[in-house]
């Protein structure tokens, strides 16, 4: 029984996440299968996709070890799905990451780092399971996870830059495998309070990350999950090319409103005074 959709929405379909081990790629691939889909979790470390099927009570869930960098296992495993299943209807690229590191300090290899894990390993996954799987079959839809705020993430850049370029990608094909009936969207989180998020980043960073968002609390790996299930069904089916924020508003504007300096002496937004017309 899913908390939000009917029993058997996805009934049928065929899966593919990214990063289904852990964290925002785990609750989604939970949240699939509790909709009817079979779901394939891919990730580098056997052991966080095994634990995330069994969390999977139908035991729809099936974990396939994959590096998304890399072609030949990238290759290897959608035809290993395709061979096992026949069909492949949604692709989340959700496996993704970086470090946080101000721009100069960056090296060449770590910019190629995050480049290659975020945008060359998303082309590479999207490219594969349409050529294989979603051009012969007639169609299916693509879910890749960016990130806000779209103005961009300092001490992130690698990682900004990457998510920009996903987001072009999600457009221009959803323009040229139209055609095909492949739609494909970005879902664009701003802080999702994930185990990784709360542990990886220097205390200082996390600690105070809520108080960036205007809505004042970070995301749930839920919220985010939902969206893609909506994405996946029949509600989704005319969506294509779109960029859905989902950041508590963190995209338009960082922190709580209004700003301690325009509160008035009442504690009270400013407002400014009418002045009688003609004046
Ligand atoms: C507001 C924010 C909201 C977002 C939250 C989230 O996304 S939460 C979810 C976040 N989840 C994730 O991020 C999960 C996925 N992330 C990852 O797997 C890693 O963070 C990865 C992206 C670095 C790739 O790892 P990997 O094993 O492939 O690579 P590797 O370790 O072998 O490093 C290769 C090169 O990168 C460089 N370099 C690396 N670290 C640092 C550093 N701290 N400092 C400086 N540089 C660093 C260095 O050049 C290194 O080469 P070297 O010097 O060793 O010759
Ligand atoms: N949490 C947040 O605040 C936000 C997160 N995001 C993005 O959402 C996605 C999920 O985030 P979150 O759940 O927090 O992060 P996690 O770090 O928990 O998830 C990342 C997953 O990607 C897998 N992965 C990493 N590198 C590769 C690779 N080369 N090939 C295959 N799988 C890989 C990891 O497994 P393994 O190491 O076993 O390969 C892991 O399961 C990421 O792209 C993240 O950057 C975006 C906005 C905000």
């Amino acid at each position: 029984m899913n908390e939000i959709f009917r029993d058997g929405l996805l009934d049928g379909q065929v899966a593919i996440v990214t990063g289904g081990g852990s964290g925002i790629g785990r609750v989604t691939a939970i949240e699939l299968a509790s909709l009817g889909a079979h779901v394939v979790v891919f990730g580098r470390r056997e052991e966080p996709l095994t634990e995330t099927c069994a969390l999977v009570p139908s035991g729809r869930c099936e974990a396939v070890v994959c590096d998304i960098r890399e072609e030949d296992e990238v290759d290897a495993a959608v035809d290993g799905v395709l061979a096992r299943h026949g069909r492949i209807d949604l692709l989340v690229n959700n496996a993704g990451g970086q470090f946080l590191t101000p721009a100069e300090l960056i090296t060449p290899k770590g910019f190629r780092t995050v480049i290659r894990l975020n945008l060359e390993g998303t082309w590479l996954m999207t490219h594969a399971v349409a050529t294989k799987a979603m051009i012969p079959g007639g169609g299916g839809k693509v879910v890749s996870i960016t990130m806000t705020p779209h103005t961009g993430l300092p001490g992130m850049t690698h990682s900004s830059a990457s998510r920009a370029g996903i987001e072009s990608l999600m457009k221009t094909l959803s323009i040229e495998w139209a055609r095909f009936d492949i739609r494909l969207n970005a879902i664009a989180p701003g802080i999702v309070g994930t185990d990784t998020f709360l542990t990886k980043y220097p205390s200082q960073f996390v600690e105070g990350a809520a108080e960036t968002v205007p809505l004042q609390r970070l995301g749930t790996p839920e919220q985010i999950a939902w969206m893609v299930c909506q994405l996946a069904s029949p509600a989704g089916d005319y969506t294509t090319g779109s960029v859905i924020t989902i950041d508590g508003a963190r995209d338009n504007h960082i922190g709580a409103w209004p700003p301690e300096r325009e509160l008035g002496p009442d504690g009270k937004p400013a407002q400014e005074v009418r002045r009688p017309r003609g004046r």
